[in-house]
């Protein structure tokens, strides 16, 4: 296709790379070592991509603008870009893709959800975690699988009290039908050649109809049976979950509501936001804290300094716990398990340097990228915790949770579950890694079509301590 003017002279990115990444089933790191030099040195380039030029950015002075103005830069929404997909059937419009007004209403209705957080949810969970460990003392236990069974078990809870009880029950029969839909959206086929949408999918219809009846039918009884003075109460004692906390808050007359059907579409993209991201943020932690063992140890000193045996740090023991919150943000550095933020679009003809972008350019803003360059971080891809000590990174160099008003809604709830989880087994366990683990000189990744991304099943060995 023929290039718009303003970005003749905008690097591009090969498109033979780009199909080869496809062919070798790429992950974000290998991608990035295509794009690298080209990004490093110019800091946007284009590609092709499903019949359009996307815009491809890693410069900071960019993003900080497509971060905060976000009317100039709205996010493609999925019905725009994906008209008769199977994503966006089932997300339809929510929190995360949505723009202007319609996404104010839905960030206002869930902002106040988010204050109190189920402290008791995480503990729950993280002692069942503790008692499948428990049982395989000193013997490879694979991780990954572990700790997606364990934060969608959170998530259930938290967002819309059903139970899951995917740590005991693997193949609980809802389990099986969010990850057969999860499966059915990772075809990158689809993501490169849109027009496959126009071809019925039948089955996949089937589960996302499964998945929907589920969430519907707990928005309604939830909505219908709930009185307010009851539902006041489970939030002043704080055993209220998401869900019922935005019913409450559409019952706010100064507030707009939301139809049962946005609520739907909230939580099903809650569980994606919340659980993928979270399961693979803990699984590359504790492969790095497997590596690092000094590392290790600096983290499980601290809590124990700090917290002694208790599991739930109050506000002022998470801020001590200060190394780990460390190790944390380099972990979401190092692998960012949103490797690239959903895509957005120029609104009108936007300047820059010597470029114009064209009005309606589909714009990718890789967070791989900006976490990996030479020219945000010395040694990008060395491990090293303490260049978070005093924060003297650029503010757009990490981006974790994304940044400007559309920033992650759930970072506290994140980073409270990801403290709770380490605390629970660092305090019991000493982590390796197998000596014949695939990942032994390198973290292997996967491919992360849908902009979330995270490592190969990861096997690591607990070991009970003695001390
Ligand atoms: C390590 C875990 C997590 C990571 C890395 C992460 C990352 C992100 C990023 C990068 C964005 C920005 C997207 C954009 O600008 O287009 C985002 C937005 C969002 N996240 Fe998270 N997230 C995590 C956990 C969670 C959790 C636990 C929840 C909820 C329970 C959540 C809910 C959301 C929501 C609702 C938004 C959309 C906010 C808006 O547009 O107003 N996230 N997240």
């Amino acid at each position: 296709t023929k290039v718009p003017k303003g970005l003749k002279n905008v690097p591009t990115l090969s498109f033979l790379d780009f199909l080869i990444t496809i062919y070798i089933n790429a992950g974000p790191d290998k991608r990035w070592e295509y794009a690298r030099e080209t990004l490093e040195k110019e800091g946007i380039a284009k590609a092709w991509f499903d019949g359009k030029w996307d815009l491809v950015v890693t410069d900071l002075e960019l993003v900080k603008d497509i971060l905060t103005k976000t009317d100039l830069y709205p996010k493609a929404l999925l019905k725009e870009s994906f008209p008769k997909s199977l994503l966006t059937q089932y997300y339809g419009v929510n929190l995360v893709f949505s723009n202007g007004d319609e996404w104010k209403r839905h960030r206002r209705i869930a902002n106040p959800s988010f204050r109190n957080l189920p402290v008791h949810v995480f503990v729950e969970s993280a002692t069942k975690l503790l008692n499948i460990v428990e049982k395989i003392d000193n013997e490879p236990i694979e991780v990954k699988n572990l700790m997606h069974r364990l934060t969608l078990d959170v998530l259930g809870k938290a967002a819309f009290g059903f139970d899951f009880n995917n740590l005991e029950d693997p193949n609980n029969v809802y389990v099986t039908a969010y990850k057969e839909v999860m499966e059915e959206f990772r075809n990158p086929l689809y993501f490169v050649f849109s027009f496959l949408d126009n071809l019925p999918r039948s089955e996949a219809t089937k589960k996302i109809a499964k998945l929907n009846k589920l969430y519907d039918e707990i928005v309604e009884s939830k909505r219908k049976s709930m009185k307010m003075d009851e539902l006041e109460k489970k939030i002043n004692n704080n055993s209220a979950d998401l869900l019922e906390r935005m019913i409450y808050a559409c019952k706010d007359p100064e507030n707009p509501t939301l139809t049962n059907e946005e609520l739907r579409h909230d939580l099903a993209i809650f569980m994606l936001a919340g659980h993928d991201t979270t399961a693979n943020a803990l699984t590359t932690i504790l492969y790095l804290l497997a590596v690092h063992k000094d590392a290790q140890k600096k983290v499980r000193d601290e809590l124990l300094r700090v917290l002694g045996d208790d599991l739930t740090p109050s506000a002022e023991q998470q801020k001590e716990l200060k190394y780990m919150n460390m190790v944390i943000n380099e972990n979401l550095r190092l692998y960012p398990p949103v490797a690239q933020l959903p895509r957005r679009f120029s609104a009108q003809d936007i300047k820059f340097r010597n470029h114009v972008i064209p009005a309606k350019t589909p714009i990718i803003l890789s967070i791989y990228g900006i976490h990996h360059s030479s020219r945000n971080w010395k040694d990008p891809e060395i491990f090293i915790p303490e260049r978070f000590e005093d924060e003297k990174h650029d503010h757009y160099a990490w981006l974790g949770f994304g940044g400007g008003n559309r920033i992650c809604l759930g970072i506290n709830f994140s980073l409270i579950e990801q403290r709770i989880m380490l605390c629970a087994l660092l305090r019991k366990y000493e982590i390796s890694l197998p000596e014949d683990s695939i990942h032994k000189d390198k973290l292997q990744i996967e491919p992360d079509v849908s902009g979330t991304s995270g490592p190969h099943p990861v096997p690591l060995i607990f070991k009970r301590r003695t001390e």
